[in-house]
């Protein structure tokens, strides 16, 4: 057991009956606790308005484990650490009794005011909890406290700015995890490795030998339950503002010169400050809208975007993007960095392909034939890997070549499943690492750039629904690559 060098600490959980709980913190958790990688000396306080006792909800926890999680021998002890207080946030009284609670699970459990705020419910009460926990005494505390806050961090910048300030008058920025997911994907995470631990990708990474990177994440699930929050995001604010940045972020950044927390998250913040904004009409050229009509996937039919429960007949919101970034330095100038993401796609995958430029001149040229790029495909998810896809001679010909394929795939080399990202980042916060959660900086940045395109999709009407349910997109979508000379890669190549 590693046990002793984890810190002990309370979770203070809010939103404690939701989705996000049911389905990924508490198996997580649970993970981290079976693995050793949770001291005992934790507990968790579950708060959402809903009527329970103690009882009742450890009922709930462990039903979210074996339904979601992995179950093992010492479930039962796990779930003995667990407390509910039913509250309403936007009631000032309860935070009194909360904070009582707290302060007798902190001397039962000897948690040496170590305390970690989850804020897992809807944006719109991010401010008021933290703004509370400190007005009530909740942050006064000897040990460490932390605010993991969940996506959406605003609607667009000025809403991320009223946020952030509500949140920094309870929290320092080091003491606040803003939650971006994807940054807890193994492979994701292994992008930084792979660039910076290779010799034979560092030299090459950049725009003499690469001539465009293309990210791609798609999904088969329509927008399911989450429509009121979807319609009035739309996938640029729900994939591209977040995830998609973060990830065209570590492809593009420099190397940091040491892989502290602040080098790293330095390092991308300069790409964000580098991204050329696209603005007005420009819009139009380097930025592609979707939004899915019915089609049939898995041989049955699906219902179109608009006619999915809560959804307005007339939507404007966009379940698809593709777009071009332009990064304005002396590594990227000239290479455009593709993305799309869109829901009721044909597969769900989230690869990124970095395409090389083609060697000066073709030795091996035959009836008209050419060679295939150099191409390396980092396989996110649901495969974890990586593809470099190479020439090579045509067995028994002279001037013959054959694209093969060299693969690696995490499962072959660790034999196991690696952790789920919930896992990995509440694991950093637990021990203070912050690395791979997002900074204001990072943040502001993106919603800056992420403001212009949403200012003119929002003011113009969208020829909605313009691609079918089971298709990777609208048409448009391959244009924007075809007119640079390129093509979208297969996701699964
Ligand atoms: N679900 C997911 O897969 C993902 C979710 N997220 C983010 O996580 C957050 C939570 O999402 P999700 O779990 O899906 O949301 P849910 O709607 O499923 O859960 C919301 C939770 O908040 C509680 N709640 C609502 N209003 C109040 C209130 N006034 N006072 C106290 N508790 C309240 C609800 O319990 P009760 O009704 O009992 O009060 C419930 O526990 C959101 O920010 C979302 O964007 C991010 C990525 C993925
Ligand atoms: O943050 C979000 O991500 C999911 C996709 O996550 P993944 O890990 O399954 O790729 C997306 O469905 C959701 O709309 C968005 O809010």
């Amino acid at each position: 057991m590693k046990t002793r060098e984890n810190p002990s600490s309370l979770i203070l959980l809010f939103g404690a009956t939701g989705d996000l709980a049911k389905r990924k913190l508490y198996p997580s958790l649970y993970n981290l606790f079976r693995k050793g990688n949770l001291s005992n000396r934790f507990a968790v306080v579950g708060v959402a308005r809903r009527l329970k006792d103690d009882g009742e909800f450890r009922n709930w926890v462990r039903d979210s484990i074996t339904t979601f999680g992995e179950k093992a021998d010492n479930l039962e002890e796990f779930i003995s650490h667990f407390y509910y207080q039913s509250h309403d946030v936007n009631d000032s009284e309860s935070y009194k009794q909360l904070k009582e609670l707290v302060d007798r699970l902190d001397h039962t459990y000897q948690l040496e005011g170590n305390r970690i705020f989850y804020l897992a419910m809807s944006p719109e009460f991010f401010g008021t909890v933290a703004e509370h926990l400190r007005e009530d005494g909740l942050t006064n505390t000897n040990g460490f406290k932390r605010l993991v806050i969940e996506k959406p961090f605003g609607h667009d910048l000025a809403s991320a700015i009223e946020l952030n300030k509500r949140i920094r008058s309870a929290f320092k920025e080091d003491e606040v995890y803003r939650i971006d997911h994807y940054l807890g994907k193994e492979m994701v995470q292994n992008i930084e490795v792979i660039r910076f631990a290779n010799a034979i990708f560092e030299p090459l990474w950049n725009n003499r030998y690469i001539s465009n990177i293309q990210v791609t994440s798609s999904e088969t699930l329509g927008v399911e339950e989450r429509a009121r929050y979807y319609d009035k995001s739309g996938a640029i604010r729900d994939m591209v503002q977040n995830h998609m940045l973060q990830i065209v972020s570590l492809l593009a950044m420099e190397p940091p010169i040491r892989l502290t927390t602040d080098e790293i998250r330095s390092e991308k913040v300069k790409v964000l400050r580098a991204l050329r904004p696209v603005e007005g009409e420009a819009v139009h050229d380097y930025f592609v809208r979707g939004q899915y009509g019915e089609g049939i996937m898995n041989g049955s039919k699906v219902p179109a975007y608009r006619d999915e429960p809560n959804v307005p007949k007339d939507s404007n919101t966009e379940t698809f993007v593709a777009g071009k970034f332009l990064i304005d330095n002396f590594r990227w100038a000239g290479v455009p960095f593709y993305i799309r993401t869109g829901k009721r796609m044909a597969t769900k995958s989230t690869n990124i392909i970095v395409q090389f430029k083609d060697i000066p001149m073709n030795l091996y040229y035959k009836n008209g034939s050419t060679l295939n790029p150099n191409l390396l495909v980092i396989h996110v998810q649901p495969d974890e890997g990586i593809t470099l896809h190479l020439n090579v001679k045509k067995t028994g010909e002279v001037l013959g070549t054959t694209p093969v394929k060299l693969n690696f795939s995490t499962k072959s080399i660790d034999g196991i499943n690696t952790p789920e990202a919930y896992e990995k980042l509440l694991y950093d916060c637990l021990r203070g690492d912050a690395t791979n959660f997002t900074h204001w900086d990072e943040v502001a940045l993106s919603w800056r750039f992420v403001d212009n395109i949403s200012e003119v999709w929002t003011n113009e009407q969208a020829d909605f629904p313009n691609y079918a349910a089971g298709s990777m997109g609208p048409k448009a979508a391959e244009e924007l690559l075809e007119k640079d000379g390129f093509f979208w890669w297969p996701v699964n190549f």
